[in-house]
């Protein structure tokens, strides 16, 4: 078994209304949870900020009631009016090191998506707390990304940081153990728990593939 020490977070589900395919965002969520997921991020692309708010806020009364991380995709505004635990950025958005800056991001958690090798180098990565390998496979859940990183992309990246690695794009059970030998931390997921029939039992899968 891996450990996990640095990012205690193993399994991070990230949800959206749309990934959820018509089931409730919050039972899927909760089923989740009870799965074994250890970090949640809403990512809502599309919505208007007061309705990206009031679903954050939503959420964050599942993850409170568990104990569970809930980090913002993309709005820094957002993540602080719900008291997020932390926020996620990829280069379009804004810059780690200037949420650092800023008293609420302190102590927060902040993610950042690598899309390029030469990320690793520069004062956005320093600051981050955790790396998103975005993505290892191709996806259609995300579209507009630069590197499929591979197995191959993500155990080079793994010699060259010892932050913790959080592997996203493409990942179900039946690569997440590949994954997680290649070297990453952390296993993040949209469509393998949204799209399920059953999340919770999805979840517990997936968990069951990373932790074994
Ligand atoms: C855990 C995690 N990894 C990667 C991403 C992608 O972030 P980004 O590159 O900013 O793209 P969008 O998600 O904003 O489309 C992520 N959100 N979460
Ligand atoms: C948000 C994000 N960032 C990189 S890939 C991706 C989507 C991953 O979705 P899925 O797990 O359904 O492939
Ligand atoms: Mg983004």
């Amino acid at each position: 078994m891996k450990l996990h020490s640095q990012f205690p977070y193993p399994l991070y589900l990230v949800i959206s209304e749309e990934a959820c395919r018509g089931k409730d965002m919050l039972k899927v969520t909760e089923q989740a949870i009870q799965g074994g997921v250890d970090i949640l991020q809403l990512r809502e692309k599309k919505l208007l900020e007061h309705l990206f708010l009031e679903r954050a806020q939503r959420l964050r009364e599942i993850t409170e009631k568990y104990s569970v991380p809930l980090i913002i995709n993309d709005n820094p505004k957002v993540a602080y009016q719900v008291n997020a635990a932390g926020i996620h950025v990829g280069n379009k958005d804004s810059r780690p090191a200037t949420l650092r800056q800023q008293p609420y991001f302190k102590e927060k958690l902040i993610g950042y998506s690598i899309e390029y090798l030469a990320q690793l180098d520069n004062a956005q990565t320093t600051v981050s707390d955790y790396l998103a390998i975005s993505p290892v496979f191709r996806t259609d859940t995300k579209r507009d990304t630069v590197t499929e990183w591979g197995l191959e992309g993500l155990a080079t990246i793994r010699e060259l940081t010892q932050k913790p690695l959080v592997a996203i794009g493409n990942i179900h059970a039946i690569n997440a153990g590949a994954v997680i030998q290649a070297g990453a931390n952390c296993i993040a997921v949209v469509s393998a728990i949204c799209g399920a029939d059953n999340p919770k039992k999805a979840a517990y899968e997936l968990k069951n593939e990373i932790v074994k």
